[in-house]
């Protein structure tokens, strides 16, 4: 039996665009065949960090050189910083150096800095190349190889350089979750516990009593990842561009942008812790708002510290600006819209929405809070 058919697989409907995610244990070893048999007759750059590559590549160079693919390795600094112009260009000139055509496929082997960077180099390189996500952290399986959404940071802001560019096929080994750390496994829960949160209250409750199964490689793991993929493509299909429904995908983002951009995209905060706080800031200023009840924020709160993630602005070393200063962050965010802002806030578990016309003062009132807390 080959790995693939013990596989979970979950399409994202885009029409002629549609591509597959397929999910389970050892499916690296299987890739090249996977990929042959959707993208026949490529050539392949893969696109890596220096940690995930010393672990995980070898496997993957072997296996599409059993199917046939011819491959050439590019190999980036691990980390957020890598997420910026010089590296951008470092990939796509390698790209273009190793003479790949439009047609052949660039394979992003990593979490999501490599897939968000591999994305946009493919979507730039040849004026748009095909490519192939290769999710290696727990983030990247439930959410950053899927949907399209590709970049860099500047020093603007999160995110705010890039395109939309599908891949054509994402593989979630999620075997190769077994080396990642535990702090980047739990950075990679939040966007888990971020699906319940949204609009699936019984997958929250699922989560309070099972994530310890996701954390040790129980099948508790396939169950989430496969949950939130299902949960993702079908956001996405609905709504690629974020011109409506998808925006709830940002839920703790406005605020966890704003935080990893005021730690300067290091190792004080990654992504997913602060989307952690993020969201407890959300459903703490709800309730502020009177949107929800206080208990909802305490539950949050409550399920994610015990996972191990930061929840609260004092958690994050090394200090924070002032509220004006993340006030200034939160402003270039890519929800504000005719200058007002945009929130994901919430009813309660399970019942974010989209919010309009936030008024800031009340945000920059409710941090100065927190700041001091
Ligand atoms: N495009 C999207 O829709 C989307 C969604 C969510 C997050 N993101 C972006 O994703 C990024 C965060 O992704 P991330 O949390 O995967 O960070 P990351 O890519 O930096 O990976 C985290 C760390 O884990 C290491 N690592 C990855 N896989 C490993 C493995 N199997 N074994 C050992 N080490 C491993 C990496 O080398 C890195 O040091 C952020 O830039 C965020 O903005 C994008
Ligand atoms: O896919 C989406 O849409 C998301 O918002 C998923 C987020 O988890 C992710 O961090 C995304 O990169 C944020 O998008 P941005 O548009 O706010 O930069
Ligand atoms: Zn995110």
């Amino acid at each position: 039996m080959t790995a693939e058919a013990s596989t979970t697989s979950v399409r994202v409907a885009l029409g002629d665009r549609a591509y597959d995610i397929l999910i389970g244990r050892g499916l690296l070893q299987d890739a090249g065949q996977a990929i042959a048999k959707r993208l026949p007759k490529v050539r392949a750059a893969v696109v890596t960090d220096a940690t995930v590559g010393a672990l995980h590549l070898g496997t993957l160079t072997d296996s599409l050189t059993a199917a046939g693919i011819p491959s050439v390795p590019i190999e980036i600094a691990p980390g957020e910083a890598s997420k910026n112009f010089a590296t951008l260009e470092v990939v796509t000139r390698a790209i273009l150096a190793a003479r790949l055509e439009r047609g052949d496929i660039v394979i992003a082997l990593g979490g999501g800095v490599v897939g968000d960077l591999t994305g946009f180099a493919a979507a730039i390189a040849r004026r748009g190349m095909r490519f192939v996500q290769i999710p290696t952290s727990l983030l990247s399986q439930v959410d950053s190889s899927v949907g399209g959404k590709t970049g860099i940071n500047t020093a603007e802001g999160k995110n705010l350089v890039g395109a939309f560019h599908q891949p054509d096929l994402v593989i979630a080994d999620t075997g190769v979750l077994d080396t990642l750390s535990p702090r980047e496994f739990r950075a990679g829960y939040a966007e888990v516990a971020k699906y319940g949160l949204i609009d699936d209250p019984a997958f929250f409750a699922w989560l309070e009593q099972n994530w310890q199964g996701i954390l040790s490689g129980g099948p508790e793991r396939e169950h989430a990842v496969a949950t939130s993929c299902r949960a993702k493509a079908k956001v996405v299909a609905a709504d690629e561009h974020e011109t409506g429904e998808r925006a709830l995908l940002n839920l703790g983002h406005t605020f966890g942008h704003a935080l990893e951009s005021a730690t300067g995209y290091s190792q004080r905060l990654v992504h997913g812790e602060g989307v952690a706080i993020g969201m407890v800031l959300a459903h703490q200023f709800s309730a502020r708002m009177n949107l929800c009840s206080p208990d909802d924020g305490v539950r949050v709160e409550a399920h994610l510290r015990s996972v191990g993630l930061p929840t609260r602005l004092s958690d994050v070393p090394g200090g924070l600006p002032d509220a004006e200063d993340l006030m200034q962050r939160i402003g270039q965010d890519k929800k504000v819209s005719r200058g007002t802002l945009t929130f994901i806030l919430t009813h309660g578990v399970g019942q974010a929405f989209i919010a309009k016309d936030v008024p800031p003062a009340a945000v920059q009132a409710f941090l100065t809070e927190k700041l001091a807390d």
